[in-house]
């Protein structure tokens, strides 16, 4: 059964479209560009993220700003944690939002951790670790926007004067090798288009609406 047939034969669930990339490749923008681009087709569209803001997401902010030390396998650990109360739980949970027909865009899922996290675990441990999100929910559509770690450099460096823990050069050419690895090794289920990411606001929001309409075609 293809995407299409599945939501033919289901039209009460809502779509989950997940947005993946290294630190600034611009996945918070888009996000909410399409979440407003879908809303005035006439759907109800939650936007959420990893890290979330459950008490595990705001123990995991606090390694990644250094205000606790957390060991990266840590952190990988509870990345996996927060990704199971991020879709089971009832307050906003996705499963309970997909379940009443809202569409739900995710600024990051389990890819992150296969693309983040593997120079520390193995690929092994991290895949295992994120069996039971992968059991639970595939997204409907990942979305990778894809620059080169360089110019994410220059974004984040913006106006900014902090680096969070990951927000290194040399970290986000790893992150990246990690993320098109992770893609190769992908089951055909997985539905993931690379948009380039190099463009300007605009021109990368008609790339990813395009591949929106391709894909979800109830859109
Ligand atoms: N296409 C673009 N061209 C230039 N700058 C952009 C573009 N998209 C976003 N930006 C800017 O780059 C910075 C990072 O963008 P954004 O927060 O959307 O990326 P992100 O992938 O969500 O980053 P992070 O993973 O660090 O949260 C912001 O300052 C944003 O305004
Ligand atoms: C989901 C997820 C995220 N990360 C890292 C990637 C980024 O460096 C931060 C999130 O920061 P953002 O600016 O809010 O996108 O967390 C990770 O290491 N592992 C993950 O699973």
């Amino acid at each position: 059964m293809n995407l299409d047939d599945r939501h033919n034969a289901d039209m009460s669930s809502g779509r989950f479209i997940v947005f993946e990339g290294i630190d600034g490749s611009g996945k918070t923008t888009q996000a909410q560009i399409l979440a407003n681009r879908i809303r005035e087709a006439g759907r109800i569209v939650h936007v959420t993220s990893e890290p979330t803001n459950s008490p595990i997401g705001n123990l995991i902010r606090q390694g990644m700003t250094g205000r606790i030390q957390l060991d990266d396998r840590v952190i990988a650990a509870l990345f996996a944690a927060d990704r199971i109360d991020h879709l089971t739980n009832h307050t906003d949970g996705i499963l309970d939002l997909l379940a009443s027909g809202c569409t739900v865009i995710s600024d990051r899922y389990y890819f992150s951790s296969y693309a983040y996290h593997t120079d520390y675990t193995g690929q092994a441990w991290v895949k295992h670790a994120n069996a039971i999100a992968e059991g639970l929910l595939r997204a409907d559509l990942t979305i990778y926007l894809d620059i080169s770690p360089d110019i994410a450099v220059e974004r984040l460096s913006k106006g900014r004067s902090f680096q969070e823990r990951y927000e290194r050069l040399d970290r986000l050419v790893s992150v990246r090798n990690s993320y098109e690895q992770a893609f190769r090794d992908a089951d055909d289920t997985e539905n993931i288009v690379i948009v380039d990411g190099h463009g300007d606001v605009e021109s990368t929001s008609k790339s990813v609406w395009a591949v929106v309409e391709q894909h979800l075609t109830a859109f």
